[in-house]
């Protein structure tokens, strides 16, 4: 900690944080500062992983015509069953018009995904046909050229192996609607109505600040009462996996003017700027006094444990862009949980996520985890199926509170309401799944 003689014009001595702020209050007003990005319009299969911003139709009905599902024959059913002789008319190849008509006593043999011929209304796949080639036995393979006649011997029911066209997809259908992710199964289905291109918000950019003298860069040798930055990494990786692009920026020292110079550049190139530390009443803590500053910023001390200090609001860029600021503690397991609660949920609506992606079950506890009453407390799990399918959480690390080694393995975080007492090994617990460990 640097110790400063007095304050710069706009940031005043002393934090005044707003106490007792409920998880879920706080939440809001993080939200309440965010609108989701714009849309562009990108290449199909680039879409992936991108958050629709508008909803997808398909202008033509799937198939776009009726073909066979089988290699084999187009006929009409009445034709079929009693093993009677059909005249083999023609072929008809995937890609290649049906020009031909099948008549009364006449088959046509299509191949998977060729047009059906008028007149058809059946597909008997060759496995069921006897055929002028075959030598009186069903025939095992196709030949080259069309025999002259088939037999078929049973039933086929009528429209069987036909694909009829709409039967997949209506023309004018929605196909998926804003909000929806798009995963390789959209692109599948975009692709096959013809979309070239679909229009989804652009990634957020994300910069990741951490804030403290007593920083320094993982791998460099650490002076005297130095700590090597831990939070920014992390924090870059939780952006990415919350679907934003995270932009280091270098550490932030313990200087209001530093501090202030830095997120006002950021502000101007940035869609969100979370920061780390100095988010307390510590005499350094000078992301918590932003909310003396002339930009728009509260400081919270919210209900749960950990990441009880927390700093919301929205930085004005020269240029007249207002870009919404998360301050997480410091402590490395306090603001990834805080990234967790708040900071996830901000970037699934600047991406203009339906869903705030959060995933809660319920599991049996495997050990003892300690309440902290009156404050919501999010506790570090492994979340496993036992041998009977059952769901059990186990507390990872050594339950140590901000240790960061209980980061290891930890794929959810067990959640105590304010009013509950500890969980005894064996207690039903409700965990909220994380992305942090596979
Ligand atoms: N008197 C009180 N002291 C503290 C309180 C309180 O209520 N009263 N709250 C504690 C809690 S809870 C937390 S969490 C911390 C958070 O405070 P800050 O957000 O101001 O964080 P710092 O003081 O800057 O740092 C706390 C701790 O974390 C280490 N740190 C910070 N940044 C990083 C980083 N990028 N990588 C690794 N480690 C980091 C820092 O060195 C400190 O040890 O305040 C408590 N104090
Ligand atoms: O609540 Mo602090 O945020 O304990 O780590």
């Amino acid at each position: 900690m640097t110790s400063v003689g007095g304050c710069l014009p706009g940031l005043a001595a002393a934090p005044a944080h707003r106490v007792g702020i409920s998880p879920e209050e706080a939440l809001a007003r993080v939200l309440g500062r965010i609108d989701p990005l714009p849309g562009h319009d990108v290449p199909v299969w680039s879409a992936l992983d991108g958050v629709l911003v508008e909803t997808v139709r398909s202008d033509t009905p799937l198939p776009v015509f009726d073909n066979s599902a089988m290699d084999g024959y187009a006929v009409r059913s009445v034709d079929v069953g009693d093993g009677r002789r059909l005249r083999v008319v023609g072929d008809v190849r995937a890609g290649r018009p049906a020009v031909l008509h099948v008549g009364p006593g006449e088959a046509c043999r299509v191949m998977t995904g060729a047009p059906l011929p008028a007149g058809a209304d059946t597909v008997v796949p060759y496995e069921l046909t006897k055929t002028s080639d075959s030598a009186g036995e069903r025939a095992t393979r196709l030949t080259e050229l069309p025999p002259a006649w088939i037999e078929v011997d049973e039933p086929v029911a009528q429209g069987r192996h036909v694909r009829r066209v709409g039967e997949d997809v209506e023309a004018g259908q929605v196909l998926a609607t804003a909000g929806t992710v798009v995963g390789p199964g959209e692109v599948a289905l975009f692709s096959a109505v013809g979309h070239a291109s679909v229009r989804v918000s652009r990634p957020p950019v994300v910069a990741v600040l951490s804030t403290g003298d007593e920083l320094s860069p993982a791998g460099d040798p650490l002076a005297p009462a130095r700590v090597h930055d831990a939070n920014g990494p992390a924090l870059c990786a939780l952006v990415r996996r919350a679907g934003g692009i995270p932009v280091e920026g270098a550490l932030v020292p313990d200087r209001p003017d530093a501090l202030l110079e830095r997120l006002e550049s950021l502000a101007g190139s940035v869609d969100l700027v979370i920061t780390s530390g100095g988010a307390s009443a510590g005499a350094a803590d000078f992301v918590a006094r932003l909310a003396e500053s002339r930009h728009e910023v509260e400081a919270l001390l919210v209900a749960m444990k950990p990441g009880k200090p927390l700093v919301v609001g929205r930085v004005d860029a020269p240029e007249g862009r207002r870009v919404p600021l998360i301050g997480l503690p410091g402590n490395p397991v306090a603001a990834m949980v805080a990234f967790e609660v708040f900071a996830g949920p901000a970037i699934a609506r600047l991406r203009g996520l339906r869903h705030d992606g959060v995933r809660v079950v319920e599991a049996l506890a495997a050990d003892e985890l300690r309440a902290t009453p009156g404050r919501v407390s999010f506790t570090r799990v492994r979340v496993e199926r036992d041998d009977d399918g059952q769901l059990v959480a186990g507390a990872t690390g050594d339950g140590c509170g901000h240790g960061v080694r209980s980061l290891i393995g930890a794929n959810a975080l067990a959640v105590l309401p304010p009013e509950q007492g500890d969980v005894l090994p064996g207690d039903r617990v409700t965990v909220r799944l994380t992305k942090w460990s596979t």
